[in-house]
């Protein structure tokens, strides 16, 4: 869904984040035949449900008796390519600048685009992989040190180091045991923080498990090739030979670079009126970021203020036009 939509041209919104009230805050653009681009610093959608939760059931969204965040994330997809919109996925946007009335500039730590209007829905701040503290390590991120596992195949027949004790960790060791050519997982406790099952899983199965054990030390050039493990409580040392390394430690966030943006704050989030404006006309907010009187944080709650914060900015971007946008059922799809 990505296009190379770039630069000097002139969106009538950007949206910021691209968790469930981005998702469907870009949606919704189409539905107002607004031009959006929307940017999201993880390399995929989905915000906390994907990074956070992905196989846990949710409960409380209408509609849905019960539904994993993944499954929520697949159909939020499956509605926004409706309207085929610009996606920028591993972009961090770093700074918004209004220049003029219905003229932002958005810059990210990649490009710049120009927008009318601009929504925030950066949730609880840009999401980032807890790194593995070994110096020099990020430079094998563009090789074989991953902190995600987008295509399990990529995997087939090597000899593949995992790294963690949550259900990710566990979950990557038993997907990849059948596809890799041999799965060790070390973690630095005894005990797995994974669902019991998992677990049970993991040690019937013929995944390598080493435990209490950290990575001490990388091997290679361009690629690691060899890895030095450490015993947490004795110290003794051992080296074995890997094709890839995957670490899961879980992920950081923090509103960063947005507590600097002009915008009012309150503790953590974006203080916003009932059109989910901001104090900047023009800029709008929606979804965990949000905070207003009685604001609650809830996907549910994301979903009605997203369309609340396009159809207020289709109004801010042309005076003229209708704030309500009718019935989606009377439109031919
Ligand atoms: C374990 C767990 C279980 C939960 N269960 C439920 C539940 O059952 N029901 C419920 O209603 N809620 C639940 N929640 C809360 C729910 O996940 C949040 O309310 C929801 O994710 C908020 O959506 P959002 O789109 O506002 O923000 P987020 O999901 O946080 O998404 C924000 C996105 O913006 C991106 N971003 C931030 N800053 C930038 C930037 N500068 N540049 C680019 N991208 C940026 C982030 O990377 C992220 O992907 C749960 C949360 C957790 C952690």
């Amino acid at each position: 869904m990505t296009s190379q939509q770039l630069g000097d041209e002139m969106t009538d919104l950007i949206i910021i984040g691209g968790g469930p009230a981005g998702m469907f805050a870009a949606f919704y653009c189409g539905m107002r035949q607004a031009s959006v681009t929307l940017i999201e610093s993880m390399p995929q959608l989905g915000g906390q449900l994907a990074a956070l939760y992905p196989e846990k059931y949710i409960y409380d969204v209408a509609g849905f008796p019960k539904v994993t965040a993944q499954e929520l994330v697949d159909n939020l997809l499956e509605q926004l390519k409706l309207f085929n919109p610009n996606v920028r996925l591993e972009e961090k946007v770093v700074s918004v600048v209004k220049i003029a009335e219905r003229h932002f500039i958005v810059k990210t730590d990649q490009n710049e685009y120009h927008s009318k209007a601009v929504i925030i829905t950066a949730g609880v701040g840009a999401f980032e992989p807890r790194r593995l503290e070994i110096p020099g390590a990020e430079r094998f991120e563009k090789s074989n040190l991953h902190y995600f596992v987008n295509d399990l195949n990529a995997f087939a027949g090597k000899k593949v180091l995992i790294n963690g004790g949550g259900d990710s960790a566990v979950d990557w060791a038993l997907m990849l045991e059948p596809i890799a050519e041999q799965v060790t997982l070390i973690h630095r406790r005894d005990k797995f923080r994974a669902h019991e099952h998992s677990v049970e899983n993991l040690m019937n199965s013929k995944v390598n498990v080493v435990t209490p054990t950290e990575i001490t030390e990388l091997h290679g050039d361009d690629i690691i090739t060899k890895v030095t493990l450490s015993d947490v409580k004795t110290k003794e040392t051992q080296e074995i030979e890997v094709d890839a390394v995957i670490v899961n430690f879980g992920f950081i966030s923090s509103l960063g670079p947005i507590a600097e943006w002009g915008i009012a704050i309150e503790g953590n989030s974006i203080v916003v009126d009932s059109r989910m404006e901001t104090n900047i006309p023009g800029l709008f907010a929606a979804g965990d970021i949000t905070t207003y009187p009685g604001k609650l944080k809830l996907i549910t709650v994301g979903f009605g203020e997203a369309p609340t914060a396009v159809n207020n900015a289709k109004v801010y971007i042309d005076p003229e036009a209708r704030l309500s946008p009718g019935h989606s059922s009377n439109m031919k799809l």
